[in-house]
């Protein structure tokens, strides 16, 4: 497993002039410290500095990162790049001081250029929304790999440059790892890039210094409205990506009203997608029919050009991501019949994806599913339906300190869609657990305590819900796979590939997969 402090670096860089960074940047070197000096490359946390980097001492909502520049420049930093507050900390140390009014809007654009500009020898393809953005990646990386080009690959789970491989600490790097890792994939001879940019990501620069070659839009659905404020505002965000400075083309599914809205709004040319019936769009999606643990489908454009493939994961949502992977790469210039073959020689969109709908049993059948919101439960549950002969269980939480809003939702979610439902802690973070877990429960049965709850009394469509409260998460997914019959399914949902735990600070090594599959042996046993 790698570490958090774990970067993908070129080897090899080409050292610029700070002075030439001054003026090609318009920023002031502090009197009174060395005026030049050679960069080699860019960080902007001290703990991953390697002689010759300019560390860019960020002001943020814990630290400023000038306070670790002395540490930064004992590890080697040859200058420090940081805003008027910062220079405090960053006199005296013997190497430059640039000073920028806020450096987290330059850190991309100056690390790009101390690099190089490596983006730009790549065909970069970014991938936004609330959902799908890890699974559309995953696809499209597999479609481009099938067409024979050597992908690199970044998102919530893994970072993929050639052969290297390393765990992701955040869904989109800082600017200066993103663009250190990009140099990285230019000297491994990397062609193309799947790459997932959050909401985040646009907000912070973290992507500054990459035009996207196509960027595309999956969906939006409440979700970090603590970051953002409201919806209008995280709507603002993601369509920064459809704008000139972030992308040269788009496409744009317009199944929800929002991407309507961010297909009308977007200022770069986008191409529509749409997978629901009847629905008009520049690409649309006919003919879903299951094929084996997934769907088949056929993608048609307005002209006539048309190809049939297939996803291996299952729901309605997954023939969406795929369907909008094989669309950026036909938007980016591909040929349809070059793309048909690539996709009939390589088994279709079959990417299997860490912790997405990731299948690890099957009698019964157990699932273990990224699904941390409202909409996400709704649809993984509706995906697994139509399979599940028996009952469908669903064990779940929600985050601590993030977006306590949602929580009734989810919990009124797992009851409309599950059959038994194991409530349990996902990341408390700082806040009690129990409080969180009431808090979902109260959207889950009408008294908000675990028992028997029956939805729509009376009515045809009339179900009985068990509601269980189970903690610790270890428990809940044991207790969760002992009880099922072999024809039922227990969908572990909200962790995914995640493997640590965070408890009021403290970190505990925690895998739904391998509690699952510890749970699965049990009951062998
Ligand atoms: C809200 C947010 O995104 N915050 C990110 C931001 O934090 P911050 O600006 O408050 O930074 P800080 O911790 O005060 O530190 C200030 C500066 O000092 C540096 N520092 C800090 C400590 C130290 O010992 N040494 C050091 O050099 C830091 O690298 C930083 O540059 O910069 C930090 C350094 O890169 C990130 O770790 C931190 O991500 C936090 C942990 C986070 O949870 N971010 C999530 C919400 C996020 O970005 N998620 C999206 C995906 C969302 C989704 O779609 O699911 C993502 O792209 O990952
Ligand atoms: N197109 C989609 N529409 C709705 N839900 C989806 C879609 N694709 C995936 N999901 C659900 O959302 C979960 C997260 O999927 P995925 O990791 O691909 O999305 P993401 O955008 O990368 O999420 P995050 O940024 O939170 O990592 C999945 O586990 C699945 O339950």
């Amino acid at each position: 497993m790698t570490s958090p402090f774990d970067r993908i670096r070129p080897a090899a860089t080409t050292a610029r002039q700070v002075a030439d960074l001054a003026v090609a940047f318009g920023l002031t070197i502090a009197p009174g410290q060395p005026a030049d000096a050679a960069v080699t490359c860019v960080a902007s946390d001290n703990r991953v500095i390697r002689p010759g980097d300019l560390f860019v001492a960020l002001p943020g909502a814990r630290a400023h990162g000038a306070q670790f520049a002395a540490d930064a420049v004992g590890r080697g930093a040859t200058a420090v790049l940081t805003d008027a507050r910062g220079l405090e900390f960053a006199e005296g140390l013997g190497v430059p001081v640039l000073v920028a009014d806020d450096p987290r809007a330059v850190l991309g654009s100056v690390a790009a250029w101390v690099l190089g500009n490596p983006a730009d020898d790549l065909m970069t393809f970014g991938v936004t929304g609330t959902n799908g953005k890890t699974t559309t990646t995953y696809q499209l990386d597999h479609l481009l790999r099938a067409l024979g080009w050597t992908g690199g690959l970044i998102g919530t789970v893994e970072t993929r440059s050639g052969d290297r491989v390393i765990a992701s600490t955040l869904t989109t790097p800082e600017a200066a790892d993103l663009q250190a890792l990009l140099a990285a994939m230019r000297e491994d001879h990397v062609r193309t890039l799947a790459m997932e940019v959050s909401s985040h990501a646009l907000a912070q620069h973290r992507v500054d210094g990459i035009v996207f070659g196509v960027a595309g839009f999956t969906n939006l659905t409440q979700d970090h409205l603590d970051f953002h404020g409201d919806f209008e505002s995280y709507f603002a965000t993601k369509a920064e990506l459809f704008t000139p400075a972030r992308a040269r083309r788009g496409v744009v599914t317009i199944d929800d009203t929002w991407g309507e809205r961010m297909a009308a709004e977007a200022r770069i040319p986008v191409a529509t997608l749409t997978t629901l019936p009847g629905k008009q769009a520049d690409w649309t999606v006919t003919d879903v029919a299951p094929s084996g643990t997934g769907s088949a489908f056929t993608l048609t454009h307005r002209d006539g050009r048309t190809l049939r493939t297939s996803t291996s994961l299952p729901g309605a949502y997954n023939v969406a991501n795929a369907a909008l992977a094989v669309t950026m790469v036909l938007e980016g210039g591909c040929d349809v019949r070059d793309v048909s073959e690539a996709l009939a020689a390589a088994d279709g969109l079959s990417a299997t994806v860490p912790g997405r709908m990731e299948v690890l049993a099957t009698a019964p059948r157990v699932v273990v599913d990224f699904a941390h919101n409202t909409e996400a439960l709704e649809l993984a549950l509706a995906a697994l339906r139509p399979t599940t002969s028996g009952r469908l269980a669903v064990v779940f939480g929600a985050t601590g300190d993030r977006d306590p809003g949602k929580r009734p939702f989810m919990g009124a979610a797992a009851v409309r869609g599950a059959d038994v439902v194991y409530v349990t802690d996902d990341d408390p973070h700082d806040e009690d657990p129990a409080k969180v877990r009431a808090e979902v429960l109260a959207g889950a049965s009408p008294d908000g305590a675990p028992g028997t709850v029956v939805t729509e009394a009376g009515g045809a469509d009339s179900r009985t819900v068990e509601v269980h409260e189970v903690a610790p998460r270890a428990d809940a997914v044991r207790a969760a796979i002992l009880a099922a019959g072999v024809d039922d399914t227990v969908l572990v949902a909200g962790r995914g590939h995640e493997t640590i735990q965070e408890i009021a600070g403290v970190d505990h090594v925690l895998d739904d997969r391998v509690e699952a599959r510890a749970a699965l042996a049990a009951r062998t046993a």
